[in-house]
């Protein structure tokens, strides 16, 4: 069930622009321990929301790596979206109409800031676990470098420091696809619907990879010469997100991600990384052309408690959702370091984080 809390208090954004007041729509899963030390936060990436266990089936829920019956889990809309946070869609108190196109750039850092507030406000003050994938990795990042003493772990997937000018381009060229359509932001029935479709079709080009067409979408019939596979999967991705998702909101939310730099204002990426403190997972996908590996190698590079993974993966960029149980496999064996299992009598083991010590891991205490 998605919750709602109300913030009634200006926010201001790094552009020095403010929202009047907020609301954060979020999710939690499982229970808060005694100890307050079992909270993973999760960060969604561009167009999900704070369902998590609804967006990364496989992973979090009973059962899976991210399971609520050990964890408390928490996962927060983020500021632009669709889905009940304050975003485009929310009234303007100076014109008493939706922001729409109006509605102030929310940078990755903001984000970062914005969930600070949210912890704060939810009463959380120490976090085991943040993660995040892609824009939701940035976020995450963000979050790190502004408060790394709050987080125990972090795991960064298919995400960068700063995002590059290639995507920077894709991006741009989704929003020019939204501005050709002359009814973006305006009160016309279907508003923005042509553009988000044209917008997303390109966006999706970013997200697969050659290898993901070439194995799922093949022309039955060699001899065809029109009307191919390939071009009704593209419309047919534009008017999925058309049925969920609101084409103002689209178009702050890619602002949002060109913003994204962890080193602006601190010294340089090198600087800005070597600020997280935690013991971080890195999980690159080797057919990722929008965020490299070379981006999650330069994390790496920096975080200085950090150990990258490289998943093989037909999919592309958003292997980070559907490729679960490996990310699973990946973030158990992690966290099972993290546990330090007594290497000479495996019969007990203390968790680093907590101080306890179990005779089993996860089982009874000694
Ligand atoms: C309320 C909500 O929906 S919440 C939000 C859910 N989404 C999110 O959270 C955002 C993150 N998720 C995503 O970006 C995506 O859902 C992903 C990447 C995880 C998966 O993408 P999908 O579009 O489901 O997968 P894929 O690219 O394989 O496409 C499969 C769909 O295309 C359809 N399809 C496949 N080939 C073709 C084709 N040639 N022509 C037309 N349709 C086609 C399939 O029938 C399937 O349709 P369905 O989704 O209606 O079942
Ligand atoms: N497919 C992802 C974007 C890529 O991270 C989403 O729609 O959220």
């Amino acid at each position: 069930m998605t919750n709602y809390l109300h913030i009634n208090h200006p926010f201001t954004l790094e552009s020095g622009a403010s929202l009047p007041y907020l609301t954060a729509a979020y999710n939690t899963y499982g229970e808060l321990n005694e100890a307050r030390d079992n909270v993973i936060w999760i960060c969604h990436a561009l167009t999900a929301n704070s369902d998590a266990e609804d967006w990364w089936p496989g992973l979090v829920g009973e059962g899976f790596t991210i399971d609520p019956n050990q964890y408390f889990i928490v996962c927060v809309n983020m500021l632009g979206s669709s889905y009940g946070t304050t975003s485009p869609k929310s009234i303007d108190p100076d014109t008493g109409k939706p922001y729409g196109l109006d509605f102030p750039l929310v940078t990755t850092r903001d984000q970062g800031r914005f969930f600070d507030l949210v912890a704060n406000y939810l009463g959380i003050r120490r976090i085991r676990l943040l993660m995040g994938g892609s824009m939701g990795g940035q976020c995450a990042g963000e979050w790190a470098c502004l408060n790394p003493d709050r987080f125990d772990l972090l795991c960064l997937l298919a995400t960068n420091a700063r995002f590059s000018p290639y995507g920077i381009g894709f991006n741009e060229s989704q929003r020019m696809a939204l501005r050709a359509d002359p009814t973006l932001g305006t009160d016309a029935p279907d508003a923005g619907r042509l553009g988000l479709e044209a917008a997303r079709s390109v966006a999706v080009l970013s997200y697969r990879h050659y290898r993901t067409y070439h194995a799922t979408q093949q022309q039955p019939d060699a001899d065809d010469i029109d009307d191919f596979r390939a071009s009704s999967y593209q419309r047919y991705q534009g008017y999925k997100l058309w049925k969920r998702f609101d084409p103002t909101c689209y178009y702050a939310l890619t602002r949002g991600m060109d913003s994204h730099n962890l080193g602006r204002k601190r010294g340089g990426e090198a600087a800005a990384l070597q600020k997280i403190t935690s013991p971080t997972l890195i999980i690159s996908i080797d057919t990722d052309v929008l965020f490299p590996t070379e981006e999650q190698s330069l994390l790496s590079r920096y975080i200085p408690n950090s150990r990258l993974d490289v998943m093989s993966s037909d999919y592309g960029h958003d292997g980070f959702l559907v490729e679960t149980p490996t990310i699973g496999l990946l973030l158990a064996d992690f966290l099972a370091d993290q546990l330090q299992i007594d290497a000479n009598t495996k019969h007990a083991f203390t968790d680093s984080l907590s101080g306890r010590t179990f005779a089993i891991p996860g089982t009874e205490e000694v």
